[in-house]
């Protein structure tokens, strides 16, 4: 089934590749038709990328694998480009596409981008090895890490006594009560039999009277049978068991982790054959390849004598030895190369990859694989060529001699002096690099890793990430998103907008190098947003998601923490180093707004929190394409920062913004069944969600957590929930007022990219064609 969709998916990446140069070379003017292009072709990567995934998760041939990595790695890249094409285009971070899917017959479903599990899986071993040194480390020193999560508050000793003298009180009383009602029961019943003992029952009479209560009983149950078959008929209700995990993909769930092993299996077998297949090939064939060179290179010193007069001169080791001369590739062919430039630098990794499948793939017979193990042709085919490549390099040497010893012989000619002096130069040149790259100081040049990465740790720089995984972030889709645009309202951004920009902008990069190193480079972004709106939710999903490493660089953090200003630097040297070194890592500063205060206010001078400030800028310089660290800011306050130094540092601004209707809908839902709630018809969700406009997850967490007790649990039996609890729970909280939202939106206004949008809609669309022409060049 995987092979089938692989061989479907590389059809359709084929389809698509070849569309790529017509349609975006072609000068458009039209905005509106280059934006459904990029978009057409960024919903099909998408798909593609998504069934490339899948593939590549489940597939256990090893070098199918191999191809697909790359091909995958390249589509992630172009999604990317596509992105920031889409960004520049129409200057906002947030695109809709609902007319389009229509057309492509898609549900928005199926735009949702996936994250690669190869992400976590190829890096299992050393993520779970570093969560345990740092829980070691923690341990050790005494940092509690419960107490992190859940702030415990002090409490006078008086007071806690009472508490418990409280609680213990009432354990007695309910136990009495227990105790008194029993023996109430007790003298109850034997008066009873007492009476009963008297009467003469009339048999009859009480048969009639069980039978009465028994079918009276009997015809309710039936009765709501029906009726809830009947709901459930007409689609009022779902089935029962809609919500429960079937047996088939129970079954499924199990089948993938069957594949994983096999999977992991002919991986290992695969590198074991690539050592045993290159050693037997060179036992049996390595004689051969060698005297076959030798004959080669002879016929061509022979050739050239013949043809020149003079034995050639051998070319160098640096210029690829004799390798060089059976080269096919000519000059012309050369030039050709490097004067076609690629308007994207993942194409061509796609065309190869496309390429290779074709040659090789596309109509090979498996017929023999139905293990889908490794093949040893492809792998004797490779290691031939690079066992030729290392026979050559000694052949070279031989060889060299033996011209050398010819010439001798022959023409009686010894070696140029002019190219002795030449080699001696070279050698020079290379000193003089090594020197300019020593010029970065390494201020813990005598230290390891380890010790800086538990001193971090004791210092609270580093800490552990909360496990949450970016589907825990609920939210619903935009439906309506290009409908208000063409009546020029701006639509709210939904959270699974959001969400896709924190896959796009964080996790990919992050999660794989070679995205990271070739598509447009994002080293920070900022997360700007209400109180509770997930801002930090998102930030340790973003290092649950990759494996990142988190290092707190807020400012209330380091507050009082390497004094100095060579404290400082030794600080950010020591964090960045470790982040380096130990990729992926997200340098988090909370309430980042702080560190560009306009205006320190009193309170807060003590911490200095602006001593960030001037650092900053200089750390992103020095962030190069091969450093997998992302700074993220989050923000509650961003209007209290000083604008131009604020958005110099944070390169993508997300505005997060409160739920909207559908969202709160399935928030409210999901969010209670995760406390162990139970949704009923009791219990209207709809209105819930409708009443409480202006409140954040965080408050409907809350509520949820304060309703939802154990005891209120266990009665739900009884007694179902309903939204009047929560909604009475809720009204003692603050919402986010229009005012607040407004100050949001006016600050985003004055963003350069908002700004951008801004004067692209008044001032119409020329200029940000000019705009945009200039930013290419
Ligand atoms: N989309 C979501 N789905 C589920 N839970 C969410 C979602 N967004 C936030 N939460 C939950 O809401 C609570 C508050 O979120 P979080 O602390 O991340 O907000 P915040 O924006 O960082 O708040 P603050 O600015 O006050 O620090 C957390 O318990 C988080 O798990």
């Amino acid at each position: 089934m995987y092979n089938k969709m692989w061989h479907q998916t590389q059809e359709a990446l084929g389809a698509l590749l070849d569309k790529e140069p017509q349609k975006m070379v072609e000068p458009q003017r039209n905005q509106v038709f280059i934006f459904q292009t990029l978009a057409t072709f960024y919903i099909k990567y998408v798909q593609i990328f998504r069934n490339l995934e899948n593939v590549y998760d489940q597939i256990v041939h090893p070098q199918k694998r191999i191809l697909i990595r790359k091909v995958l790695d390249g589509v992630m890249g172009r999604v990317l480009e596509l992105k920031n094409e889409m960004v520049e285009l129409e200057l906002t971070e947030f695109h809709y596409f609902d007319d389009i899917l229509q057309d492509l017959k898609l549900a928005p479903q199926q735009l949702d981008i996936p994250i690669p599990k190869y992400f976590l899986k190829e890096k299992l071993e050393v993520i779970k090895g570093r969560e345990k040194i740092l829980a070691q480390i923690l341990a050790d020193s005494g940092i509690d890490t419960s107490e992190m999560k859940f702030p415990v508050k002090s409490m006078p000793f008086d007071q806690a006594v009472k508490l418990i003298q409280i609680a213990e009180r009432a354990r007695q009383g309910r136990l009495r009560a227990l105790f008194m009602k029993q023996i109430y029961l007790q003298e109850y019943r034997a008066k009873q039999s007492k009476t009963l003992g008297k009467k003469v029952t009339d048999a009859w009479a009480a048969a009639l009277c069980i039978q009465k209560v028994w079918r009276r009983f009997h015809q309710c149950k039936k009765t709501e049978k029906l009726r809830e078959e009947e709901m459930i008929f007409l689609g009022m209700n779902p089935p029962p068991l809609f919500n429960e995990v079937s047996a088939t993909v129970i079954q499924a769930e199990k089948v993938d982790r069957l594949r994983n092993e096999v999977q992991m299996k002919h991986e290992e077998d695969y590198r074991e054959a690539l050592v045993t297949i290159k050693n037997d090939l060179k036992l049996i064939e390595g004689l051969d390849i060698k005297e076959n060179l030798q004959d080669q290179i002879r016929h061509w010193f022979i050739e050239c004598r013949n043809l020149t007069g003079t034995f050639p001169d051998y070319p160098d080791i640096e210029e690829g030895g004799s390798a060089i001369i059976f080269s096919n590739k000519t000059i012309q062919q050369e030039e050709d190369e490097k004067w076609k430039m690629s308007p994207s630098l993942f194409l061509p990794a796609m065309k190869e990859g496309c390429n290779a499948y074709k040659e090789i793939w596309m109509n090979k017979d498996e017929s023999w694989n139905f293990s889908q193990d490794f093949d040893p042709e492809l792998i004797k085919e490779e290691k031939r060529k690079e066992l030729e490549s290392e026979i050559r390099v000694q052949v070279d040497e031989l060889m060299r001699q033996e011209l050398k010893n010819l010439k001798l012989a022959v023409d009686r000619e010894r070696e140029h002096p002019a190219k002795v002096g030449k080699k001696k130069k070279k050698g020079k040149k290379g000193k003089k690099k090594e020197k300019k790259t020593k010029k970065d100081k390494d201020l813990t040049a005598d230290r390891t890793i380890e010790s800086l990465y538990k001193e971090l740790v004791e210092e609270g720089l580093l800490i552990q990430a909360l496990k949450v995984n970016l589907s825990d972030y609920i939210g619903e889709y935009s439906y309506l998103g290009t409908t208000l645009r063409q009546v020029s309202i701006e639509p709210m951004p939904s959270l699974l907008d959001v969400r896709q920009l924190i896959t796009l902008y964080g996790i990919w990069p992050l999660g794989s190098a070679a995205v990271h190193e070739k598509a447009p480079l994002v080293k920070s972004l900022l997360l700007a947003g209400p109180s509770g709106v997930g801002k930090k939710m998102l930030v340790h999903a973003i290092c649950t998601e990759t494996g990142a490493n988190l290092f707190n660089l807020s400012s209330s953090n380091i507050a009082g923490k390497y004094p100095g200003k060579n404290g400082l630097q030794m600080m950010l040297h020591a964090v960045f180093k470790v982040a380096r070194q130990l990729q992926p890592s997200v340098v988090w500063i909370e309430d980042t707004e702080k560190t560009f205060y306009k205006k320190v206010p009193n309170a807060e001078k003590t911490n200095e929190p602006k001593r960030l400030k001037r650092h900053l800028p200089q750390i992103l310089k020095l962030l190069k394409p091969d450093d997998r660290i992302l700074i993220v800011g989050t923000t509650r306050r961003p209007f209290d920062a000083e604008l131009q130094s604020f958005c110099r540092v944070y390169q993508k601004i997300i505005l997060v913004p409160r739920p909207d209707y559908a969202s709160r809908y399935v928030l409210w839902k999901q969010i209670i069944e995760r406390n162990g709630g139970v949704l009923t018809s009791a219990l209207n969700v709809s209105c819930l969600a409708k009443v409480t406009d202006g409140f954040t997850q965080g408050h409907i967490v809350k509520v949820v957590k304060a309703v939802l007790t154990d005891q209120r649990i266990r009665r739900q039996i009884h007694k179902p929930l309903t939204a009047v609890e929560f909604i009475t729970a809720i009204t003692s909280m603050d919402p986010v007022y229009k005012e607040e939202e407004e100050s949001f939106k006016n600050w985003y206004a004055k963003t350069p990219l908002g700004k951008k949008r801004a004067l692209a809609i008044t001032g119409g669309s020329t200029e940000k064609a000019k705009d945009k022409g200039k930013r290419k060049e």
